[in-house]
């Protein structure tokens, strides 16, 4: 179905020859704002990189953006990704160079050649997320939410399908993390589809959405109590 974002059946996921989770049964579509939630070694980033083609999926049906993950290729992995915007813990700018720089490091490797589409993109990316005139700035001289909100921006470079966050507070203080959060927030309300994984259950209680378990080798979905 076209609507279909993501969809595991029946799928299990080995950090070598280790089972870490099994009987996987998921379904995002277009749109959805879902978290995966579960304790430290759960899982969860091990879900993640089986999604963007860091570890193989070698049991049961995988699609993800309309790429079949038991039949991924090495040289697929490209491609994949570029349909998938990834937001990391750890942020993972290139110290070396500026904001600016960072972005269009991206978009020429994924094949932008024109100059003024390059930097108009660059200016719409850094403006959904509130730093439009931080370009010029180097990664060292951002708080920590501004580089995130800077690596939400190149999730969002070449419109992806689903964006992957794996823990994308997770270095963050609470306050910074309600910030970010903000930001996700609203390109979700744009049409984003995001996947995110987390153990901050304040930003669940705050902002709540379908949420997705790991536990016991098993994913859950599970119903938020209101309060
Ligand atoms: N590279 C690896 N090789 C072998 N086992 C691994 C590897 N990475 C993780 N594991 C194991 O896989 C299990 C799940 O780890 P994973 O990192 O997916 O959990 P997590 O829920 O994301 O945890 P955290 O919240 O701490 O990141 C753990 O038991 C971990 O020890």
């Amino acid at each position: 179905m076209a609507n279909v974002v993501l969809e595991l059946k029946n799928a299990a996921i080995y950090q070598r020859e280790n089972l870490i989770l099994s009987e996987v049964d998921v379904t995002v579509n277009k749109g959805d704002f879902v978290y995966l939630i579960g304790k430290t070694g759960t899982g969860k980033s091990s879900f993640m990189k089986t999604l963007y083609g860091d570890l193989p999926l070698t049991e049961g049906e995988g699609t993800i953006v309309d790429f079949n993950l038991r039949k991924l290729k090495e040289k697929d992995i490209p491609y994949l990704r570029r349909k998938l915007g990834i937001v990391f813990q750890d942020f993972k700018l290139l110290t070396d160079r500026n904001i600016k720089d960072n972005l269009l490091f991206v978009l020429k490797a994924t094949g932008w050649k024109d100059k003024n589409n390059m930097d108009q993109k660059i200016d719409l990316v850094l403006e959904k997320v509130g730093m439009k005139t931080k370009g010029f700035k180097f990664p060292y001289q951002l708080s920590g939410g501004e580089q995130q909100r800077v690596a939400i921006a190149r999730a969002l470079l070449n419109d992806p399908e689903l964006i992957l966050a794996d823990e994308p507070t997770g270095n963050l203080d609470p306050q910074t993390s309600v910030e970010v959060m903000e930001v996700l927030q609203e390109i979700s309300r744009n049409g984003n589809t995001i996947l995110m994984a987390t153990h901050d259950y304040a930003l669940l209680l705050k902002y709540p959405s379908k949420t997705l378990k790991c536990d016991g080798q098993r994913v859950f979905e599970v119903v938020q109590k209101t309060v």
